[in-house]
């Protein structure tokens, strides 16, 4: 329990998932969070579990210790600048979770010396499954090691630069998208070969991730697991083989620096 006071300006899809994830977790009780929206209607949720819900954000921020922006790109300076009197360099942390803004930007908007970190999450964090990648800046190792430990409850974090920041974005945060489309398009194929939807979706999602627990609790590399599925002349092979042929590794990997040139270009 981390009985620091979190104001979550911003309850969308993230902020709301930052939300379930803190409770669930039990890092924070409901009566420690705040969430705010302009129309807090779709709250509700939230709200029926305790959670204090709120459209005043110089309210919200000045009860905080941590307050976790979660606003989208374009909002975040209209909004900010006109909160800037309600922060407090000296008792609180900021933390951002929003794309292509830099820690830069967020201490001219806000306050200098407040400490300020960026997190880029994705929205497994509502099930404390998320990769978090991390950048602070003006804070004590205290601070790091609060930031670190409340993402931690919510999946991995991982520290990085704040140069690999869009990188992250796109590999962790809209990576759930891509293996989310790989599952439906296996799905497609399953209903194709005989399965019912729910029966294809189960195998799918769970020979996904027993994939990945193959890589993250054995720390094998892929292909190396690959290698005792393909037997020689076998169906692995052949089908490897031909989505191969068709673009599958070269459209991943044209989809990921797509994404990757529509946060640098925008
Ligand atoms: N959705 C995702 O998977 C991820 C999103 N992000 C970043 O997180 C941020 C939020 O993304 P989403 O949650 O998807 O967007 P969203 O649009 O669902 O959430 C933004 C929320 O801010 C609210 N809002 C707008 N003006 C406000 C104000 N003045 N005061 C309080 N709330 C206000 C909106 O009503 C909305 O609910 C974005 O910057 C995005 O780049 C980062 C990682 C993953
Ligand atoms: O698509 C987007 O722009 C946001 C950032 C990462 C995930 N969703």
């Amino acid at each position: 329990m981390s009985g620091k006071k979190i104001a979550i300006i911003g309850g969308g899809n993230l902020g709301s998932a930052i939300a379930k994830g803190l409770l669930k977790s039990g890092f924070s009780k409901a009566a420690e969070i705040t969430v705010t929206k302009r129309n807090t209607a779709t709250l509700k949720d939230l709200k029926d579990q305790g959670v204090q819900v709120e459209s005043d954000n110089a309210k919200a921020i000045s009860q905080a210790d941590v307050v976790v922006v979660a606003l989208k790109p374009y909002n975040v300076k209209e909004v900010l600048s006109e909160l800037r009197a309600s922060f407090d360099a000296k008792k609180q942390i900021l933390i951002s979770v929003v794309t292509g803004v830099f820690l830069d930007d967020l201490e001219k908007i806000t306050l200098p010396g407040l400490p300020i970190f960026r997190a880029m999450p994705n929205t497994a964090i509502a099930i404390q499954e998320s990769i978090t990648c991390i950048c602070g800046r003006n804070a004590s190792e205290e601070q790091h090691q609060y930031v670190q430990k409340m993402f931690d409850q919510l999946g991995v974090s991982v520290n990085i630069d704040e140069k690999l920041m869009d990188a992250a974005t796109v590999l962790g945060a809209c990576g759930i998208a891509y293996a989310l489309r790989f599952i439906r398009a296996s799905i497609q194929g399953g209903i194709e070969i005989g399965f019912d939807a729910r029966t294809a979706n189960l195998i799918v999602a769970q020979t996904v991730k027993g994939a990945a627990e193959l890589l993250i609790k054995e720390k094998r590399h892929p292909e190396e697991e690959i290698d005792k599925v393909t037997t020689p002349k076998g169906c692995t092979i052949a089908g490897l083989n031909e989505m191969e042929h068709q673009g599958f590794s070269s459209s991943l990997i044209k989809g990921i620096t797509a994404s990757m040139d529509k946060i640098i270009k925008g």
